[in-house]
């Protein structure tokens, strides 16, 4: 079995990491450590790799770390990985209302993992995209933008789908498709 440390203070993603790792003939277990790391600006690869570059010197080890952003097509992509900001002060409605005036409410999820084999190491990155469009809030407000973004084709938010459904077809869950080739092919 495949054991590997994933850096994060958000409790949702790591429910949503074990339980996409653990499905299927190869099961990968993770670790977790909740440190909270200063993120920089930049485009999400750069802010990525320096988050990944850091959690490496603070574990003092080989580490993975995630990063999600939100991305709508009407801002050119912004919030983009600044979402939690936005999130966190104009919330669900606020995003809505970013949009007013635009005629695409169009948006993508992005997820960004990053694995580093130790301190000093160039983290190696693995994305996965899913889009959608932005929608007022429906469902559960149980993690984050999971109300306000419907993947295309489903007619549910991520909050109204099962979960069993959003960790079939999410932006996550592409994303640890290709880790979880890479940890396999690596260990
Ligand atoms: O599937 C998702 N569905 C809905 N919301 C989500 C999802 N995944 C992340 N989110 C939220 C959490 C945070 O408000 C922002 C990403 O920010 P981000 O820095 O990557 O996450 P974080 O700071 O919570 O945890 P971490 O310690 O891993 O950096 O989008
Ligand atoms: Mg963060």
């Amino acid at each position: 079995m495949n054991q590997k440390v994933f850096v994060t203070g958000n409790a949702n993603k790591l429910k949503e990491v074990r339980a996409i790792l653990s499905e299927g003939s190869h099961p990968i277990e993770v670790d977790s450590k909740s440190l909270d790391i200063d993120e920089i600006q930049g485009s999400t690869q750069e802010v990525a790799k320096a988050k990944c570059r850091r959690a490496a010197e603070i574990v003092n080890g080989p580490c993975i770390t995630e990063d999600t952003a939100l991305c709508f097509e009407a801002l050119k992509g912004l919030p983009g990985p600044y979402i939690k900001y936005f999130l966190a002060e104009v919330g669900h409605e606020g995003l809505n209302n970013m949009l007013v005036g635009f005629q695409t409410k169009n948006a993508w999820a992005l997820c960004t993992f990053a694995y580093c084999a130790g301190p000093g190491s160039e983290p190696i990155l693995f994305e996965g995209r899913t889009d959608g469009k932005i929608v007022p809030a429906r469902g559960p407000p149980n993690f984050g933008w999971d109300p306000v973004f419907e993947p295309d084709g489903t007619g549910l938010t991520y909050a109204e789908m099962p979960i069993e459904q959003k960790n079939k077809l999410s932006h996550r869950y592409k994303a640890l498709e290709k880790l979880r080739v890479f940890l396999q092919q690596s260990s």
